[in-house]
């Protein structure tokens, strides 16, 4: 689900192209194994859909709004009371009313560092109040490679500014027909040893919040954020009814089922799956009908598993998703 404005801009793409979107720089890709769209701002992947097979064979380009293997939800059914209505493609949900740049981009994969919600222990300011998710998913990146394969494609991105004087983050996206993997890699390039926490931070697109299954963390402890972190055991698998924000303390592969798609969700170095929606207090940037059509399914290190990081080490935290059964 993504705004129909950006989803104009990626089928009107043949091959790849930089193009303006709510006053940010997108990367676009058009290709035979599919679309990909990463904003310069955060390096935030915003758009992943791989091309129907026999598309794929031909080699061509999807015609201008054409839908590519999404849920079969009614485009206009979707989100009528905005402008730039939700329309249903690719794999990722993004928000169809983003605040003015350089607020954050709420929707598809942000980037949380070097800490994620406020467990800020790598923040250099005195009193560490830093921002929420850290500064690194409002900060401008710049794509330093656009690697080719037959069957896909490899971005890299690096961020030209320093946000940390001792910690230095990259991003490596691939994309191919089969799967989407996202890696944020930090080198430590200072002298003194680091607690940081970190997130890719997925708006996973869904036919309906309220009626997704999380499948794999059956009997994981987690921290209940509604709760005051309360911590409990996930009792049978996890059934959306309400809001949700969760901290699992798991490495386990899950699989988000929205009864339409099943979307394997596997990790690299994240021993936290954070699971979040808003329920019935969405945020001033996320129409509430608009809420109900993600959750975010996380690859993360929080206080459950922070990094430490030494001088000269280096961390990769990942995530690949790829359609479960294939
Ligand atoms: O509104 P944001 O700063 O993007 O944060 C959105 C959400 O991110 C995470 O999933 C946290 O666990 C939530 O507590 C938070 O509300």
């Amino acid at each position: 689900m993504i705004p129909a404005s950006l989803k104009a801009l990626i089928d009107a793409t043949e091959g790849q192209r930089v193009v303006s979107w709510a006053g940010r720089e997108l990367w676009l890709a058009n290709e035979a194994w599919g679309q990909l769209a990463i904003s310069l701002q955060g390096a935030q992947v915003l758009h992943y859909l791989p091309a129907p097979e026999d598309t794929r064979a031909a080699g061509s380009h999807p015609a201008p709004g054409t839908e590519q293997g999404a849920p079969t939800a009614d485009a206009a059914s979707v989100d009528s009371g905005a402008e730039d209505p939700l329309v249903p493609g690719g794999w990722l949900w993004v928000t169809p009313t983003p605040q003015e740049a350089p607020g954050a981009i709420r929707g598809g994969i942000p980037l949380c560092w070097p800490w994620f919600a406020n467990e800020n222990t790598a923040d250099e300011s005195p009193d560490r109040s830093g921002p929420m998710h850290g500064p690194a998913r409002k900060a401008i990146w710049q794509l330093d490679a656009v690697d080719e394969h037959e069957e896909g494609i490899e971005v890299h991105l690096s961020l030209p500014e320093r946000l940390h004087s001792q910690l230095h983050p990259r991003a490596v996206v691939q994309a191919n027909a089969q799967r989407l993997h996202v890696e944020l890699i930090t080198e430590h390039v200072g002298d003194t040893p680091i607690k940081m926490t970190a997130a890719l931070h997925s708006y996973l697109a869904v036919d309906n919040v309220l009626a997704c299954r999380v499948e794999g963390l059956a009997g994981a402890r987690y921290l209940d954020k509604l709760k005051d972190f309360a911590e409990s055991e996930q009792q049978g698998e996890l059934g959306i009814r309400s809001g949700v924000d969760r901290i699992y303390h798991s490495n386990a592969e899950v699989v988000l089922d929205d009864g339409q798609r099943r979307l394997r969700i596997a990790r690299q170095n994240s021993d936290s799956v954070v699971v979040w929606n808003p329920g019935e207090q969405p945020h001033p940037d996320t129409p509430q009908l608009s809420a109900r059509r993600f959750l975010c399914v996380e690859s993360a290190n929080t206080r459950l598993d922070p990094v430490w990081l030494v001088p000269g080490a280096q961390h990769m935290l990942g995530t690949t998703l790829s359609l479960a059964g294939e």
